[in-house]
């Protein structure tokens, strides 16, 4: 494949996202693509990625890859990966622009819709996303969502065997489940956990979890791993709306409903024809003239996407939380498609 590298549209936490122009007429490959590229030391998260896509094949909830390649950019290396372009970018950027406010409803159970139908999708293949947020949730000019970056994703089979001891931090400390915190857990109900906190954020404009600025990320992980706390449910939110969130955010993940069964549940089973998307186009536009600024009350940046792998045996909980924290400094090191810090 042919093509050249435009504007820059993302950055991650492995990778730059850019605009690629596709130089060759080549049958189905689209003339204008997003390429996630990466120096060496994310080319194992890239190459994951491309692998679990390969492995999901075509679903119209999942973004579609084109294939990958090297190129060598002043002086380096870069692994790329070429995917389909989502032109308005990611949930979590369309969220910030509306100053707190959130998505109406209707918008909020159509997208969720399609995050479900993904997510059944992926599930039905024998992975897990392990990182599901609004920041890999891309919006399409047609008002489309559909999950992105699979660089943490996993096969799991129903095999929910941590791999390793220790504590692991995959994806999002505010998305994770309780299972993750506990017990290395990353299956299938992690991801529907972590689509609740979306769905809470999309409607809400907040994240699931209220945090003060400033606070230590080891209290966010107590709350979640240990006692009876959930994320708070807004009130706003219809009683269909509350019940869906009710059976995401159930800390056992063997009661957790999966995405199979909220698929039927009444928040998400609309009739499309009801829905129209005219109205969601008109509401796009009022909300695009909203000023960019964004009100998200807390953001763990230096958190996003990493694994802390202790690699000790630890029993309850609380001692395995309390081993995230040390004096030393940590040594960061990337194995597979993880982050490692000891
Ligand atoms: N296919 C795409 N089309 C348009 N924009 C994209 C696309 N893929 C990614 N982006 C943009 O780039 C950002 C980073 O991409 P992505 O999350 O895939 O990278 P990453 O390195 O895996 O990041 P993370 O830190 O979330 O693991 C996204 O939040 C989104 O704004």
């Amino acid at each position: 494949m042919e093509w050249v590298r435009g504007e820059t549209i993302g950055f991650g936490t492995f990778s730059t996202v850019s605009v690629a122009t596709n130089t060759r007429d080549s049958g189905d490959i689209p003339a204008i693509m997003a390429v996630k590229s990466s120096v060496s030391y994310g080319a194992a998260s890239l190459s994951n990625e491309k692998s679990v896509l390969d492995s999901l094949g075509d679903c119209p909830e999942i973004v579609r890859c084109y294939g990958e390649d090297l190129t060598v950019e002043n002086g380096e290396v870069m692994h790329n990966l070429l995917l389909e372009y989502a032109s308005r970018g990611s949930l979590a950027t369309h969220v910030k622009k509306l100053s707190g406010e959130g998505l109406p409803e209707s918008t909020v159970r159509r997208h969720t819709g399609s995050v479900l139908r993904g997510l059944r999708h992926i599930h039905a293949k024998g992975f897990a996303h392990c990182d599901i947020k609004l920041g890999n949730i891309l919006l399409f000019n047609d008002g489309a969502v559909k999950i992105a970056d699979f660089g943490l994703a996993r096969r799991v089979d129903g095999d929910l065997t941590p791999l390793k001891k220790g504590v692991e931090i995959r994806g999002t400390p505010l998305y994770m489940a309780p299972e993750s915190v506990n017990e290395n857990e990353y299956g299938s109900a992690a991801d529907v956990w972590a689509l609740g906190c979306a769905v809470v954020e999309m409607f809400s404009g907040k994240t699931a979890w209220s945090v003060k600025e400033g606070s230590h990320f080891m209290s966010l992980l107590i709350r979640i791993g240990v006692g009876d706390e959930l994320p708070k449910i807004p009130e706003m939110l219809s009683e269909e709306g509350k019940d869906f969130l009710s059976k995401c955010f159930v800390k056992d993940p063997e009661k957790r409903w999966t995405a199979e069964m909220l698929l039927n549940h009444s928040f998400v089973a609309i009739d499309l024809e009801d829905d129209h998307r005219e109205d969601f186009v008109v509401k796009f536009k009022e909300e695009e003239k909203v000023l960019m600024s964004p009100k998200c009350p807390f953001e763990f940046h230096d958190w996003e996407s990493s694994t802390s792998d202790s690699h000790t045996s630890l029993d309850s909980p609380v001692e395995r939380l309390g081993s995230l924290t040390s004096s030393s400094s940590p040594d960061w090191s990337v194995d597979g498609s993880w982050v490692t810090v000891r």
